[in-house]
């Protein structure tokens, strides 16, 4: 089953349901202005900035140079919050390609590469390729780049391939004023992890799940990283090992998922990342361990095509998956090929 691709570029650009202002500690925020359902495709864009994860500060120099006057002013207007990067060896590579590294006009130079640098370090979001082999790019959306951070985001993004785009979708319903929150970093580690990697962004988070006064909130996610890490290293181990694999392995490994579908909805952490990968793992282990798992198969794929349609759209490759792995799971046919 293939999704309709809007031929139309123009048609992914929304900007009636949202604006950019400033919040009062974390800068520019992006808010809604209407009521948003569940799913809604907020905007989606192109990137005017794509290098890949190797690409130094020379490069990125070399392509913002290369922008449209409009675009090189939109770059420049970005924040920058990253520190420095502790790499200088470009230091040197850009005095021996410059005439006259006598002046202040050098280190004027270097100051500009580097907050260059810390512009993009702040604001790239990473786009992986349709082959799943090929490296990741780092690419920059101004759009997107207006949207702050919560550790219990109501909002999702994620680069699509197939349409060449950055996507932003509402994970819930949004009220109009809201602040549209996205998360940088994976949701499912406990407050401590997450504060150490938010420090490539400059600031401490305080959203509701960092400040909570609830235990438990941290404790559910300290359990949801040990699933869901259980979960992957389990499914590692069955396919180096598929041949030997037992009913009472895949039995196992279902109990896995099944607990960890139960902690990421108990702590409603609805989005493809985390829930949508675990569904999707269900419906193949139920599809595979065969006998008195059918219905199970069903109900995962139509739970992992449900949340692939909200954060991702149905132009996704996620989401055209999710809906091959519940035809088959319904035919109950060609489900342990997938
Ligand atoms: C991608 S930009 C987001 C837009 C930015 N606020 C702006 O003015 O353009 C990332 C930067 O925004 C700020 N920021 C994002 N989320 C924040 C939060 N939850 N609390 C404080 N600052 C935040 C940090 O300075 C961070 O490095």
């Amino acid at each position: 089953m293939t999704a309709a691709i809007d031929p139309n570029p123009n048609s992914y650009a929304r900007h009636d349901l949202y604006e950019e202002r400033e919040t009062p500690l974390a800068g520019i925020g992006a808010f809604a202005t209407v009521a948003i359902p569940s799913g809604t495709r907020i905007f989606c864009e192109e990137s005017f900035v794509m290098l890949p994860e190797t690409a130094a500060h020379l490069d990125l120099h070399r392509a913002v140079a290369a922008l449209p006057d409009d675009k090189r002013a939109e770059f420049w207007a970005l924040a920058a919050s990253s520190k420095p990067s502790k790499d200088v060896a470009w230091v040197a590579t850009l005095r021996a390609c410059c005439d006259d590294d006598a002046s202040g006009a050098f280190n004027i130079l270097v100051e500009e590469y580097e907050r260059a640098w810390s512009i993009f370090e702040t604001n790239r979001f990473t786009c992986k390729s349709l082959d799943a082999a090929e490296p990741s790019m780092l690419g920059l959306f101004p759009r997107a780049a207006r949207l702050n951070h919560s550790c219990a985001p109501n909002v999702f993004h994620r680069y699509n391939p197939l349409i060449r785009r950055l996507t932003v979708h509402a994970l819930r319903d949004i009220a109009a004023g809201e602040e549209l929150l996205t998360s940088y970093i994976d949701i499912c580690h406990p407050t401590v992890t997450r504060r150490q990697l938010l420090r490539h962004w400059g600031f401490r988070c305080c959203c509701t799940a960092c400040d909570s006064p609830d235990e438990e909130e941290d404790s559910r996610r300290k359990r949801m990283e040990g699933l869901f890490n259980q979960v992957i290293n389990r499914e590692r181990k069955r396919v180096r090992n598929e041949a030997n694999w037992t009913a009472k392995d895949y039995e196992r490994s279902l109990g896995v998922v099944m607990k960890a579908m139960g902690v990421l909805e108990q702590g409603g952490m609805e989005e493809t990342d985390t829930l949508g990968v675990i569904c999707v793992f269900g419906t193949q282990l139920a599809g595979k361990a065969g006998r008195g798992w059918e219905e199970e198969a069903v109900e995962w794929a139509k739970r992992a095509m449900e949340i692939d349609r909200k954060c991702l759209g149905e132009d996704s490759k996620e989401y055209m998956r999710a809906a091959e792995l519940l035809e088959a799971a319904t035919r109950q046919k060609d489900l342990a090929k997938l």
